[in-house]
Parts: structure tokens; sequence; C-alpha cells
């Protein structure tokens, strides 16, 4: 069964403790860290992701669009990150390894997020040790954009490689999510679909979640 990641960027920040009381029928929380620097918005920290984590017991799935992401992990993993995702884009290649083993040594799980210019081959030398691979739909920076339909062959592609070669992430896609895009991305073998405008500006939250399941 796909499980669903609503992105807290869409909910009403004034009343967040409600906001996460209304999406329980979804069994993770995405939580998109944006620096004004990697991407041209700004959106919560860790120390938000904190408080959240005291109100929730759901898997806290970061979505780090940030430059420099080994500066800030530690922060996030004290946070009570689950996962931690950082961008393909916003490090070096000789330093993927080291974060990838870093986050793990503590525990927490860790992704790589790629957008929708960066093609699946540059991950192949790290696939065998994450946890999750993020294939982004929209470019990074905001909610509520249009699907790219270029994330479906993505998805197919990191599929195949993870059943011919026994790899255990989990795929994840992330931007422009609603019922129609979601079959597109379940037919292609998507295992987590985050959604955020689509859940947040339904009148029902609960339904909006099942809808995508
Ligand atoms: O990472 C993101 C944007 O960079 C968000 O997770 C994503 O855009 C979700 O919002 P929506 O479902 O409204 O597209
Ligand atoms: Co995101």
């Amino acid at each position: 069964m796909v499980k669903i990641a609503p992105s807290l960027l869409s909910a009403d920040f004034a009343c967040l403790k409600d906001e996460i009381d209304k999406i329980k029928a979804a069994q993770w929380i995405h939580y998109d860290v944006m620096d004004g620097h990697f991407v041209p918005n700004i959106s919560f920290g860790y120390s938000i992701l904190k408080d959240v984590s005291k109100v929730t017991d759901m898997y806290l799935d970061v979505h780090l669009m940030i430059s420099e992401p080994s500066k800030y992990i530690d922060n996030f993993i004290n946070s009570n990150a689950s996962l931690i995702v950082f961008h393909y884009e916003a490090v070096s290649k000789d330093e993927i390894d080291d974060l990838i083993n870093y986050v793990k040594n503590q525990n927490v799980d860790v992704g790589i997020a790629i957008k929708p210019n960066t093609d699946v081959e540059v991950l192949l030398p790290f696939l065998g040790k994450l946890d999750l691979v993020l294939v982004m739909s929209v470019e990074p920076g905001f909610g509520g954009q249009k699907f790219n339909p270029i994330a479906v062959d993505k998805i197919k592609k990191l599929a195949s490689l993870k059943q011919d070669n026994n790899y255990n992430y989990l795929i994840e896609v992330d931007g422009g999510i609603n019922e129609t895009t979601a079959k597109l991305c379940h037919q292609a073998g998507v295992d987590v679909l985050v959604a955020g405008s689509y859940i947040f500006n339904s009148d029902d939250y609960t339904k909006a979640i099942e809808s995508l399941k």
C-alpha cells in the first residue's frame, strides 16, 4: 500500500496542531525546509520541527531544500527527524557517501532528492545505501505547481533498478500530486506520495488522503 505524506508547507501555520490532528489518516508528515538560497523561497527550520514532533508520533520526512545541508543535519536530527532527505544538486559528489553514512550512523533514515532536470543515473553509486529516493515532479521551492510527467519515467527506472538489484529504498514523488497524477505514479511503482495543496486546500483532509491511496 502506498504511503501518503502531506506537506505541511500548505498547512495553516497559525493552527498547526489542529492541522496535524486532521491528517492522521496519513502515516507520514512531509516537512519542507527552504533557505532562500538553494531555492527562491523561505519556509521553516528545525525549531518548529521539534515542536511538531512533540504533538505527533507520525514519521517525520524532512525534505532539505538548502545549500550546505551538512551544516544543519545535526539540528534536524536533534529535532526528531525520522528521515533526512538532502538534494543531490546541493552537495559535491565526493561528500555524498560521508553524508549518507553520517545520518545512518545516528539511526535516522536517509534519502536523496533529484530535481526534474537531474537524471536518475547520477544516483547509481548510492542507491544500495539509501532508504529513500525523492523524485521531484516540480521545481523545488513552492507548493501548488503543476506535475511534470518526467517524474513518471524516473519512478519506473528506479522501480526496475530496485527490483533488479534487490535494493531497499522507497521511491517518493513530490509536487503537483492529485487524484489523477497519483494514479500515474502508482502505475509506475511509487511507494510514497507527497501532497500539499491537494490535501490542505480540500474541505475534508481524510477524504483527500484516502483518495490518493
Ligand atoms: O517540496 C515541495 C516544493 O518544493 C513540496 O513538498 C511540494 O511542492 C508539495 O506541494 P504541492 O503538493 O502543493 O505541489
Ligand atoms: Co517537498
